[in-house]
């Protein structure tokens, strides 16, 4: 791969329990670049919600979002970051909030960003976060989250010369994901 002219984050999304955390240790490991896990930054009150099986709100978003945008693109600026990379997880279940990460970043004309979009079947997810361990988010979350998600289309996609990859993660092993996301990031 060449070097891309710009620091680029890759922001990997979609419902809990599509393998966010997963697609983003191993393009963190491939493009030698920091991860960051955003439901880290949530702030305690967003966390209490959502461990007491309530959604949030985009008012409960927003501040979020902007901290997780500024994380990352601040990380893929530092000048000892070699990659010029960043990978951030973020469910980023909206078009809207995809357009409000890009517009959050520090120095948003030297950003590039990609939007890597997983999805699968509810019954998948729901098995999948009923198995995960320590995490606030429990299976009956899957539902609210479903039904507001936005799959990229159109003009957001890459393919199209935007910036988002929807990758359908059903039925596909880990390194069949990795494979497809590394393969069509265009970058
Ligand atoms: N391609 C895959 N096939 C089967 N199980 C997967 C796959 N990717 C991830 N998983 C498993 O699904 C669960 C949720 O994955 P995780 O990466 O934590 O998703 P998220 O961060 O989106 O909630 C984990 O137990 C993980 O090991
Ligand atoms: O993997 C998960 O458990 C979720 O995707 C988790 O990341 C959660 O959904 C968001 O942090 C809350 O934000 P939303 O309500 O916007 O998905």
């Amino acid at each position: 791969m060449t070097k891309p002219a710009k620091s680029v984050v890759i922001v990997v999304g979609g419902p809990a329990g599509t393998g966010k955390t997963t697609v983003s240790e191993a393009l963190g490991q491939h493009f030698s670049c920091p991860v960051i896990e955003g439901d880290l930054l949530h702030p305690q009150a967003n966390v209490d919600k959502m461990s007491h099986g309530i959604p949030l709100t985009d008012e409960d978003r927003w501040g979020w979002l902007q901290q997780l945008s500024e994380e990352a693109s601040s990380k893929s600026l530092e000048a000892n970051n070699e990659s010029r990379m960043a990978v951030v997880s973020c469910s980023m279940l909206k078009k809207v909030y995809r357009d409000f990460i890009k517009k959050s970043a520090k120095s948003p004309d030297s950003i590039e960003f990609r939007f890597v979009f997983l999805y699968t079947t509810f019954e998948d997810l729901v098995e999948r976060v009923a198995n995960r361990k320590d995490h606030f988010m429990k299976a009956d979350m899957v539902k609210s989250q479903f039904d507001i998600m936005e799959i990229p289309e159109g003009d957001e996609l890459v393919i199209n010369g935007g910036e988002a990859l929807p990758v359908d993660a059903t039925n596909k092993t880990r390194e069949a994901i990795n494979k497809e996301i590394i393969d069509n990031l265009a970058l």
